[in-house]
Order: C-alpha cells, then sequence, then structure tokens
C-alpha cells in the first residue's frame, strides 16, 4: 500500500521515532514503560507496512540527564530533569523534521510535548497544534495544584505564566490562534481562566456531542489552519479517549472519546496531507490488568496508524 501525498514530506517518505521512556513530568511510575511496550507491540512493521521508511534506532536514554540535584521550583516537581528532557527531546524532534524525516514521539508523560513542539515550530515556524486530550495541559507555575508539569507544557510554548530561568530555552513559539482542542473535559479553574483570556479554540466532550465528531474536527482545522495549507503537528494523549477504551493511563476522565471518534480525528489529519509530526502520550503500562494494558497500547499502534495513512476502504 501507498501513502497519499504529504505537502512538507520529500520521498521516500520517512518516519523517525523519538521512542521517550520519560515519567518525571506527573508522579506515577510506569508511564516510562509506554514506548517500549508500544514498538513492542510490532508499530515499526505496522508503519513500514503503510509506506513509510521508519528509522528506529533505540529509545532515548535519559538517564545521563538525570539532575544531580533537583528540589522543587516553587510547587513545580523535577523541573530541571522535564527541561533538560524536553530541550534534548526538542533537539531530536527538530533535527529530523530538518531533515524532511516525520517525528513520531512516543510518551512517556505529556510534559514532554514542551520538547517536540519546540523542534517542529523550531523547523515549521508556521505549524499549527491539534492537542487531542482530556485535559489542557495549560497551567502555569502559578496555577498548578498538583505541581505536575505535565499538566503545564502548552502554557510554557505559549509564553504565558511566570517565567523560570530553569526553562528560558523554550521559546514562546507558539501563537494561541495557531493552537486547538479537542476531546476537553477536565479543566482546572485556572485553565479556564486562560483559554479565555488568550481566545484559545478548544471543542471539549460537549461540542463533540453537539456537533459530532466530523464537524468538530472541520471546524477545529479551519480555526487554526483555514487555508489547509500549515503543518500540523498532532499530539494526542491517550487519555482523550474514553477509560473504556484506553484505560491504562494515569489521569483518566470518563466520558470521554469512543474508539471511532479518535480514530476519526487521526484519519481526518491525515487526509489534509498536512502532518509533520506526531506524538502519542500517556501510555502507562503499569496501571491496569494485562488485558486493560493490551487492549491500551493496541489502541494507541492504531491511532498512529490512522494518522499516518491507515484507511478502513
Ligand atoms: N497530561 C496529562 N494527563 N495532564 C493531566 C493534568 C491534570 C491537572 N490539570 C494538573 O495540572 O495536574
Ligand atoms: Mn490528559
Ligand atoms: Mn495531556
Amino acid at each position: 500500500m501507498s501513502t497519499p501525498a504529504n505537502k512538507f514530506l520529500p520521498n521516500p517518505k520517512t518516519i523517525a521515532i523519538v521512542g521517550c521512556p520519560f515519567s518525571g513530568g506527573q508522579p506515577k511510575l510506569g508511564v516510562d514503560k509506554g514506548p517500549i511496550r508500544l514498538v513492542e507491540a510490532g508499530l515499526v512493521n505496522q508503519l513500514e507496512g503503510l509506506g513509510w521508511k521508519v528509522n528506529f534506532d533505540g529509545h532515548h536514554q535519559f538517564e545521563s540527564i538525570a539532575a544531580e540535584n533537583d528540589p522543587p521550583i516553587g510547587i513545580l516537581k523535577n523541573p530541571r530533569l522535564v527541561s533538560r528532557v524536553c530541550e534534548s527531546v526538542a533537539q531530536a524532534v527538530g533535527g529530523h523534521a530538518k531533515n524532511g524525516q516525520l517525528p513520531l514521539t512516543l510518551g512517556g508523560d505529556h510534559s514532554l510535548a514542551m520538547g517536540t513542539i519546540s523542534g517542529t515550530l523550531d523547523t515549521y515556524p508556521d505549524a499549527c497544534v491539534v492537542w487531542i486530550d482530556a485535559h489542557a495541559d495549560i497551567n502555569t507555575p502559578d496555577t498548578t495544584d498538583s505541581g505536575n508539569i505535565h499538566g503545564m507544557p502548552v502554557s510554557f510554548l505559549l509564553g504565558i505564566g511566570q517565567k523560570i530561568p530553569e526553562f528560558s530555552w523554550v521559546k514562546a513559539a507558539l501563537r494561541p490562534e495557531r493552537l486547538v482542542y479537542i476531546g476537553l473535559r477536565d479543566i482546572d479553574a485556572g485553565e479556564k481562566r486562560i483559554l479565555k483570556e488568550n481566545k484559545v479554540k478548544a471543542f471539549s466532550m460537549h461540542e463533540v456531542d453537539k456537533y459530532g465528531i466530523g464537524k468538530v474536527v472541520e471546524m477545529a482545522l479551519d480555526h487554526v489552519n483555514p487555508n489547509r495549507d500549515l503543518p500540523i503537528h498532532l499530539s494526542f494523549d491517550v487519555d482523550a479517549l474514553d477509560p473504556s477504551v484506553a484505560p491504562s493511563t494515569g489521569t483518566p476522565v470518563r466520558g470521554g472519546l469512543t474508539f471511532r471518534e479518535g480514530h476519526y480525528i487521526c484519519e481526518a489529519v491525515h487526509e489534509t496531507g498536512l502532518l509533520v509530526a506526531l506524538d502519542l502520550m500517556e501510555v502507562n503500562p503499569s496501571l491496569a490488568d494485562a488485558e486493560s494494558v493490551r487492549q491500551t497500547v493496541a489502541v494507541g499502534c492504531s491511532l498512529v496508524r490512522s494518522a499516518l495513512g491507515e484507511t478502513l476502504l
């Protein structure tokens, strides 16, 4: 099978897998095993089967980055570690993108998107971000209740909130009008205010129920990519799916996307021919029974395949 045209990638179309066994942006062990399980499930072969050339030379090793002494900054946990890991992920993703490859980042927790999206914007400054999640991950150092940085990457990318010198490498390169959310249903009070103040477009599960997923994706793309000519970075947190579909994740929230709604989003993004980078985050193989883990890993692989060209017919 050959994949349809992509407006930004040269032939042979190549995926660079950036495996990120990292859990420092949140407190639950096991999310660092997500990328290992996704690759073990056969993801590389599956993508080759869709006609891609796939570069994967092992998962990133972040051990050497481990911060010697990493006390909280305010209530932010593991701040130096998260910052350094994300900086190295930004370099990896940016490097692959500059080489004309499509970086596929496997998380790991969603703090990593601070790195992936920085890398994308470094190469494609006009790129828009489609963020699929139960959560907005837009807390600032002042608004976070948890101190978990996986709840904060978007605020760093937008350059809002208190500046922390340890994160000074993050350019505020994302413009609010280039960001859209789908799937939200668990937003902190401070985040609601931030979304309003910055006029960030968000389609919660309420809008998915009201309009249906087809219309929601069309409206989302109309907002961030009205002429369908800008590169797209798709950042998919598996907890956007309903916990009955993807149970093995650290912060499940009921009332989520169905299996088909999640896949439809990926298929529709693929159809644009504009996808330049993809994240699949927050698969945690330690948080459920073996069958739930298998189900979540399988759904993760199939979301990735849909975004990269698998079709039903
Ligand atoms: N990437 C995620 N799963 N994020 C969950 C964030 C939850 C909460 N809003 C927080 O700031 O801690
Ligand atoms: Mn989430
Ligand atoms: Mn998230």
